[in-house]
């Protein structure tokens, strides 16, 4: 039988009695174990071996890993650090904690977004408690990042994900293959091998000499193992968010523009938000330093919307009876929703009036004071949507949403009443996250009042919508927290190996 030089190569060096490794046939033969590889897979295609494989798992603590095997866990300088601040009878101030640990950078978030999942206390609205019962010597955790620091193992699976998780240690797989050679290898063997020629690779010369006609060429191996390449990639909710403006083009909207900083008259004002509502104070708005507001307003549209503000609008029309001030409607803040964009639009102010009937989008980032937690970002985008058309109706918004949420293969929109300011009626979303099962709220939304419409000179229905598109990601892609996805705690497997398909 004739074969390839390295197949009679790994055939001779192989065994009928015992299985034996690719890394020692590699050896023995004096060939690249890749090359050895392609061999013992032709081999077995002809019969002449059987190969087995397993996969070894190797798990090797990052620097980061070391690093708090060494010292300790962010979580736990912090628990400590609460403790000594006597956080286990009153909540103690965050700020003052931190200081205390002596903790920097990012290992703040670290300790705080571990801090509460491994029960070593609360962290809420800036203060920080800390539960006597909890014993940092029993941090799975920190001893399984000890263990492996000494030569251990680990066997917790779970300890073990929340580790890699964290990016505090690596898990690399290898195959392992091993080969025998099955008794048509030893007959073929004993008849004795003839070596084949093969080439691997077309030269100039082979062409030009014409001698690639006669020449056996060695077969291409896709089974081989290859380097992986890691290149750079458009990160999923930008390439979410692509998708979510081209569904939404679709459906005949266009798209609106407008500024991340904006007067609250058009983030508030003009939404019939009244100036003494909690969420203008209470909202954590972040409010501009320099300049502090907005030189522009529409004089005329400023008079209307003061007027339905104090006195609401038609004949039996209510305001809120409360003083309106222009200074405090002039404010600059960084826009806690994209409904700003909405107010610009419909009044007419950035591309003229609007005839209906009308659909306009965007997807832009909306800035909000929240507590970061696994479903609340300080910046996230919003999907802000509005129709403007004559008699519409809660069966039309509910119709958009599932139309809308179905192209992302989310069939199962719930709706909860709600109240904003600026719609009647109101209704948030919600949708099942795949992983958990839990509902998950995904938006808000409603149908403009009259009080908000009318001084923008609007004459029809207009209903609307603000949708978190992080929560969509959520549901298409069922990770549990939305760090895995933004910010320096990002989960890069989950980015790398996630497929945006719809
Ligand atoms: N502005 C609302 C969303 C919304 C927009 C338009 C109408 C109703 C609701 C929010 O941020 O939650």
């Amino acid at each position: 039988m004739q074969l390839p030089a390295a197949q009679v190569a790994v055939l001779e060096a192989a065994s009928a009695d015992e299985a034996t490794f690719v890394d020692a046939l590699a050896e023995a033969t004096d060939l690249p174990p890749e090359t050895v590889t392609g061999a013992v897979f032709e081999l077995e295609a002809e019969g002449l071996v059987t190969v087995s494989e397993r996969v070894d798992e190797t798990i090797t603590l990052t620097d980061e890993g070391r690093e708090y095997a060494e010292i300790e866990l962010p979580e736990i300088s912090l628990y400590e650090a609460a403790l000594e601040a006597d956080a286990d009878d009153d909540p103690v101030s965050m700020g003052q904690v931190i200081g205390a640990s002596g903790l920097e950078g990012p290992q703040v978030d670290i300790a705080l977004s571990n801090y509460a999942r491994k029960g070593y206390g609360q962290i809420d609205s800036g203060e920080i408690t800390a539960d006597p019962d909890a014993d940092p010597a029993s941090d799975e955790e920190a001893s399984a990042l000890q263990a492996l620091a000494a030569g251990e193992g680990l066997d917790d699976a779970e300890v073990r994900d929340q580790l890699e998780r964290r990016g505090l240690l690596e898990i690399s797989e290898t195959t392992i293959r091993e080969a025998t050679v099955t008794d048509d290898g030893v007959t073929e063997l004993m008849a004795g091998l003839e070596t084949a020629e093969t080439v691997g690779q077309v030269t100039p010369d082979l062409l030009t000499g014409g001698e690639w006609e006669d020449v056996e060429f060695a077969e291409y191996n896709v089974e081989a193992d290859a380097e992986q390449f890691e290149g750079g990639r458009v990160h999923i909710l930008r390439q979410t968010a692509d998708r979510v403006k081209d569904v939404l083009v679709g459906m005949g909207f266009q798209e609106m523009e407008g500024p991340h900083v904006d007067a609250d008259f058009w983030i508030n004002d003009c939404l019939f938000m009244p100036q003494d509502h909690p969420a203008r104070t209470h909202w954590d708005r972040f409010a501009l330093e320099q300049p502090t507001h907005i030189d522009d307003l529409p004089e005329e549209l400023v008079t209307d919307v003061e007027r339905a503000h104090k006195e609401g609008v038609g004949p039996d029309g209510e305001g809120y009876h409360s003083p309106w001030d222009e200074d405090f409607a002039r404010a600059l803040a960084l826009r806690g929703h994209t409904t700003s964009l909405s107010t610009r639009y419909l009044s007419g102010e950035e591309i003229g009036e609007i005839e209906p009937p009308a659909r306009f989008f965007s997807v832009e980032k909306v800035y909000r004071n929240d507590t970061l937690d696994p479903t609340h970002l300080l910046e996230f985008f919003q999907i802000e949507g509005w129709v403007m058309a004559e008699d519409l109706s809660v069966r039309d918004l509910m119709g958009t949403f599932e139309e809308f949420y179905a192209q992302f293969g989310i069939e199962d929109i719930q709706f909860k009443p709600h109240y904003n300011p600026y719609t009647e009626p109101s209704f948030e979303l919600f949708g099942t996250h795949p992983t958990t099962g839990e509902l998950v709220e995904i938006g808000n939304s409603g149908i403009f009042r009259e009080e908000m419409l009318e001084p923008l000179g609007v004459e029809c229905d207009v209903m609307a919508w603000g949708l978190a598109l992080e929560r969509l990601l959520m549901l298409m892609y069922g990770f549990e927290d939305i760090r895995d996805i933004h910010g320096t705690l990002c989960d890069l497997e989950l980015l790398r190996e996630t497929e945006v398909t719809y």
